[in-house]
């Protein structure tokens, strides 16, 4: 198999009420990246999900998943999908183990007898995740963060080369965001793709390498240092963002103390002077922080 990439090349997706979702979208991923899919409310965030998984037939255009059509990544079991929230039923009567080991379902024959083989990496998966103890309470039983939780080590179990994230960090906690991000980013660094959608902009610079910016077609898509830049922002947001601008940064030190703060009212996003972004988290940045005082002369 080719190595592992995603190739969507001019997709339309129109649904069958005549709604065009997505027009003549194009954007490439290769292996051993995390990717924001970031775009408001009814940009087609969800609708590039569904075309990526097969659930919507693109009108025009093809999408590739490691040089398969998607039906064929689908059999091939490439790409998992860590749903939001609100489109599971909680109510349902089923435990963590239940719902982690519906991940092997695609790797079973159809009399659904779970291997020991099964066993063993469904454990290991609530392992991965930290919910190893949880794993016979019933899913409606567990806070936001938990469930997110389990439904990531589903997709560990079904063993997805490309995980897709829907929102994962809305209803959870920092302790918890922090642990999953942690688990994405060694995920990324086994050679997964992880796709994430969010409209938390200020968290993207924190964890992601790439972005594709979406508002009924890909408007860029690149790395985030080549993407995430304030005119992008605009483009996709148009007038929903609020900027403040400060003369005086209180946040922390920057060149010349001049920032000015982008937020879509969740978390600021903040450019320097030189109309870079700052991070919060310089953990692991340091090639950047290097580059800034190269640049500042020091
Ligand atoms: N099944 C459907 N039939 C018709 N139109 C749909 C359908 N699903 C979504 N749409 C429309 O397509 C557009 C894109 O929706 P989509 O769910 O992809 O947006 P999104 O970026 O995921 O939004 P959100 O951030 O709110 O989840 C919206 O205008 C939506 O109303």
């Amino acid at each position: 198999m080719p190595s592992l990439s995603i190739d969507v090349a001019n997709v339309t997706v129109a649904y069958p009420n005549g709604h065009t979702a997505l027009r003549d979208a194009s954007f490439h991923l290769h292996q051993g990246v995390i990717a924001a899919l970031v775009g408001i409310n009814g940009s087609g965030k969800s609708t590039l999900f569904k075309s990526l998984m097969g659930f919507v037939k693109p009108v025009a255009g093809t999408i590739s998943i490691a040089g398969n059509t998607v039906e064929q990544a689908r059999k091939l079991k490439l790409v998992a999908y860590v749903p939001q929230s609100e489109e599971v039923d909680w109510t349902f009567p089923v435990s963590v183990w239940d719902v982690v080991m519906m991940g092997r379902y695609g790797h079973m024959n159809f009399l659904r007898i779970a291997s020991a083989e099964d066993k063993r990496i469904v454990n290991e998966s609530l392992a991965r995740v930290g919910m190893t103890d949880f794993r016979d309470r019933q899913i409606g039983e567990l806070s936001g963060g938990q469930k997110k939780r389990v439904f990531l080590a589903r997709a560990l179990a079904q063993n997805g080369q490309i995980i897709l994230l829907d929102e994962p960090f809305t209803g959870v906690d920092v302790t918890t965001e922090e642990a999953i991000i942690a688990l994405l980013r060694s995920l990324r660094d086994e050679g997964r793709i992880i796709l994430v959608s969010t409209h938390n902009l200020g968290s993207v610079p924190e964890f992601c390498d790439h972005v594709v910016l979406v508002n009924r077609t890909v408007l860029a898509a690149g790395p985030l240092e080549e993407v995430f830049t304030e005119d992008n922002l605009n483009r996709a947001f148009g007038g929903v963002l609020r900027q403040f601008h400060f003369e005086q940064s209180t946040i922390q030190d920057h060149d010349g103390k001049t920032v000015k703060l982008v937020t879509d009212d969740e978390r600021p996003l903040v450019f320097g002077k030189g109309g870079h972004l700052e991070y919060k988290d310089r953990q692991g940045r340091e090639d950047l922080v290097e580059k800034r005082q190269k640049e500042a002369g020091e």
